[in-house]
């Protein structure tokens, strides 16, 4: 279902990970142990006992450990206008895991960067099914998926699919095998319908049967697959960047199906977050769930941060649905003075000038050149801040507006880290006026929103995500570089990336969440993304050596978003590269 792509295009990217080579500076950090956050999370902990015996340290570094699938306390019901949707069977709190699943006919993977495609999942699956290697059980899973068929409109076979319930589908694995293994005798002995525990026999309700051995039996054909693969894939360009190198895997391009995850609805403000681990496919906890409460995940990726318009297309367009979740509501409901200024904020942040500028400044040119787009910038947030006010917003609220224009933001804040401009200031943390600003607007940490409170923006539109790591490291590493050590902010910027981390790996002890966070801060592929400076300060490392410079020690990073980057260098090469040919032309 993600299909978006955080780590891809990375220059700096191998498939082989290497361990660091020092310690990053960040880690050494004192409070690690002592954060809120992990208390909070441990002693709910003690409170509650897990319904997994899964042992997280092992999972996330040890690639012989394989707990087998897991389905927690969720079950599958009708969810008025989406279908069927998993549902909290009790309450299901923070970092608890809700699944642990195996892919159906295990997943595609290719060198970490590649983008695989519903459609490569597609011929993959088919090429399974050729080689006799995708038998009647796994069809007849994969036909009990949403294939983008109404259930309005599709014949009554489909209908039952789409109200099967979790319980049937814990159970199905079972029965089909004996429908396998005793085709005769099973034949005829039905998936049943309705979402009653009681339903596992397939006989309940007198609701009609779907014959389970039918189901299975013809194969599926291409375009059924590709339909499979298009409404129900997950996947990623890099295997998951801190499991794999503890693991010492390759992090590899991964899609797959995994079945039980297949059946979790959209929201723009999920409550769980899901990664790979080796072939496994973990969905956690990142909220209290409540008993009862749908358990979301988010289809969105990056998008997550874009205007309520652009994410309802994207669904739309991709999925086929209207985003009706809690975050649209309230987003369609503000006054329009708020959600033109959040779009005129986005905007600003997103056009193609703006992008080639913080990429011409990524690539070390004149500074200066940005001054005209931070004041944009810094007026446009500053409207968006005062129109939320005006309309007397709650906070929550406030929060998702502030993630629809998080690009304004943060290149804002990208911009006025910059190395040179400190200079330029006389150093950031001097409380001196900034010369960017002009406007009065003192200490890069006097924003109306701080660079930590705007990692906690993403915390509620992406928590626990690639996202919400990355953009974390970056900010922890922007504070770690302009401001001594023991200030506090770096303090703040080290907890929000520690709750980023801990809300993905729950459970896992503190050394190893330690090192799961110390491997991705090292990752290449964020080196990458943080070594657009002139001085490319990784690169001076001696050869051999994976990791030369810890991402805290660089402030060298500038783009709005990985995205953004990308597209910004790739416009500034191509801005370049028709200068040189005018010139050239010029030249004759
Ligand atoms: C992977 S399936 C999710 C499970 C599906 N609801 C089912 O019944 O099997 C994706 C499809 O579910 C529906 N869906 C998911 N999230 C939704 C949402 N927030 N609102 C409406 N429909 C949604 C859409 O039809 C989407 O294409």
């Amino acid at each position: 279902m993600q299909r978006w792509r955080i780590p891809s295009g990375n220059a700096f990217g191998r498939a082989e990970i290497g361990r660091p080579s020092r310690p990053s500076r960040m880690l050494s950090l004192q409070a690690f142990s002592k954060l809120k956050y992990r208390t909070n999370i441990a002693q709910n902990h003690s409170r509650k006992s897990a319904w997994t015996n899964i042992d997280y340290d092992r999972l996330y570094t040890q690639p012989t450990y394989n707990p087998g699938r897991q389905v927690g306390p969720i079950k599958l019901q009708p969810v008025p206008g989406s279908g069927r949707g998993l549902v909290a069977e009790r309450e299901i709190p923070l970092a608890e895991t809700v699944l642990l699943s195996e892919a159906l006919g295990g997943a595609l993977t290719a060198a970490g960067g590649s983008e695989l495609r519903p459609q490569h999942l597609a011929d993959h699956l088919a090429g399974l099914q050729r080689a006799g290697r995708l038998g009647p059980a796994d069809r007849a899973r994969l036909r009990l998926l949403y294939d983008g068929r109404s259930a309005v409109d599709s014949p009554p076979a489909l209908r039952n699919r789409l109200s099967a319930s979790l319980d049937d589908f814990k159970k199905l694995e079972d029965k089909l095998r004996r429908a396998t293994e005793a085709p005769k005798k099973a034949k005829g002995k039905g998936f049943g319908a309705p979402s009653s525990s009681s339903t596992a026999s397939g006989q309940a309700d007198g609701a009609a049967i779907i014959d389970v051995a039918a189901l299975g039996e013809a194969p599926l054909e291409s375009d059924e697959l590709l339909r499979l693969a298009n409404f129900n894939s997950w996947g990623n360009s890099f295997g998951e960047l801190g499991c794999s190198q503890l693991r010492k895997e390759a992090s590899e391009a991964i899609i797959g199906i995994w079945p039980e995850f297949a059946l979790m609805n959209h929201s723009c403000a999920p409550n769980t977050t899901t990664f790979s681990v080796g072939q496994m496919l973990l969905v956690q906890a990142v909220k209290d769930i409540p008993g009862g409460a749908q358990v979301t995940t988010s289809y969105l990726g990056e998008l997550a941060l874009a205007p309520l318009e652009r994410r309802r297309e994207w669904l739309q367009g991709s999925y086929g649905f209207e985003c009706a979740c809690e975050r649209c509501t309230a987003e369609a409901s503000v006054p329009s003075s708020v959600s033109s200024a959040v779009a005129a904020a986005y905007q600003v942040a997103s056009s193609d000038e703006a992008r080639a500028l913080v990429g011409e400044a990524a690539g070390g040119s004149d500074r200066g050149a940005l001054r005209p787009l931070e004041s944009q910038l810094a007026a446009a947030v500053e409207r968006l801040e005062a129109v939320m006010e005006d309309a007397g917003l709650g906070q929550q609220l406030r929060l998702w507006l502030r993630a629809a224009a998080y690009n304004a933001y943060y290149t804002r804040a990208a911009i006025r880290d910059l190395p040179d401009s400190r200079k330029v200031e006389g150093g950031v943390d001097n409380g001196g006026g900034s010369l960017l600003f002009g406007r009065g607007l003192t200490a890069p940490f006097s924003d109306p929103v701080t660079p930590t409170e705007l990692a906690e923006v993403v915390s509620e539109v992406a928590p626990g995500t690639d996202l919400h790591l990355y953009l974390t490291l970056e900010t922890l590493s922007r504070s770690a570089e302009a401001y001594p050590r023991d200030d506090p902010r770096v303090a703040d910027a080290t907890k929000a990336c520690l709750r980023a981390h801990i809300l993905r790996y729950g459970r896992t002890s503190d050394a190893v969440l330690r090192e799961l966070l110390q491997a991705r801060s090292n990752h290449p592929h964020y080196l990458g993304r943080v070594s657009l400076s002139p001085q490319q300060p990784h690169q001076s490392e001696a050869a051999g050596s994976l990791v030369s410079e810890p991402l805290f020690g660089s402030a060298a990073w500038v783009a709005a978003s990985p995205i953004q980057l990308r597209e910004a260098a790739a416009k500034v090469a191509s801005m370049k590269a028709s200068e040189a040919e005018a010139e050239a032309k010029g030249g004759c």
